[in-house]
């Protein structure tokens, strides 16, 4: 497998390092700018045109809301398939719906890894048989809300208790905490719907982790899911957990390739 990212932050790093532990996989990252001392074997290339060029199967974004805006639509109708990290850039509607008909018109794929967050097979097949009620909370330490809105309310330094700034949709949650709420938009997309889902958000002085919390209640089931991160390396926001749920989906699709490839 050829693997093109997007970003080589904390999610792309620890991605390339368990990548590279197969030397069938081959992967390019697409960055700003050079990364000094590169790990060996990573191919690097600071544009688009570029990775595309590099023909990777599959990319992957890991790099941000804005990365999602400027990319994602040029990579799905070169026809390559994309994985998603960013999804709550997808609470903008009019984006949801470019990057769906780009992915159809090119006949490939859009896929949304679920991320930090789980149970999410059972809430798509609840949402699918009528409207569900979803309330969501995500726990972190205050370093975690550091320089985002929260910071706006609430000293994070002075927290001696759990603290809730933010109450509201799934909607308003994941434009105004894009780099923390990207779990809201897999619930939102999994069936809970941006706007129907409700939000809290918190910050605990306690925390050592991340914490997304969860009730779903449908006519015909209610569920509760308590699931609690460890951070990656390097960034207190991001749950360990994200890495490994993109890598599972990258040996899936590595695996209906490989599939494809023995019936032709
Ligand atoms: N679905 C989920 O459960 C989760 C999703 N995420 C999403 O993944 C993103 C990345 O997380 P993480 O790796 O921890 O973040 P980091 O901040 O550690 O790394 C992000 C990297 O992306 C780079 N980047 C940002 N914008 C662009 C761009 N336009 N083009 C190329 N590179 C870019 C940054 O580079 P530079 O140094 O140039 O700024 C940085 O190196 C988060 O912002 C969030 O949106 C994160 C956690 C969980
Ligand atoms: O990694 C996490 O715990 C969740 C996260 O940052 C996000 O959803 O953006």
């Amino acid at each position: 497998m050829h693997i093109g990212l997007i970003g080589f932050g904390s999610i792309g790093r620890e991605l390339h390092k368990r990548l590279a532990e197969d030397p069938i996989n081959t992967v390019t990252a697409l960055t700003r700018s050079p990364i000094p001392e590169a790990p060996r074997g990573l191919a690097q290339v600071q544009s688009l045109d570029a990775l595309l060029a590099a023909q990777p199967d599959v990319v992957v974004e890991c790099a941000g809301h804005s990365a999602v805006q400027t990319y994602a639509v040029d990579v799905l109708q070169s026809g390559t398939a994309l994985m998603l990290a960013s999804q709550g850039a997808l609470a903008d509607q009019e984006l949801l719906s470019a990057l769906q008909s780009a992915a159809d018109n090119a006949g490939t794929q859009l896929i949304f890894p679920s991320g930090a967050i789980g149970g999410l097979d059972l809430l798509r097949a609840c949402s699918a048989d009528g409207p569900v009620d979803v309330m969501y909370q995500g726990i972190k330490p205050p370093k975690a809300w550091a320089g985002s809105r929260a910071e706006e309310s609430v000293s994070l330094n002075d927290l001696r208790q759990p603290h809730v700034f933010f109450q509201g949709t799934g909607r308003e949650a994941t434009l105004a905490f894009p780099k923390n709420a990207n779990v809201v938009a897999a619930l939102a997309l999994a069936g809970a719907g941006f706007d129907r889902l409700q939000v809290e958000l918190i910050a605990d002085p306690e925390a050592t982790g991340n914490t997304h919390r969860y009730s779903v209640t449908s006519p015909v089931c209610k569920f509760e899911i308590n699931i609690e991160n460890a951070p990656s390396a390097g960034n207190a926001r991001t749950s360990m957990t994200t890495v490994l749920s993109i890598l599972m989906d990258i040996r899936a699709f590595a695996a209906q390739c490989s599939k494809r490839r023995d019936s032709e």
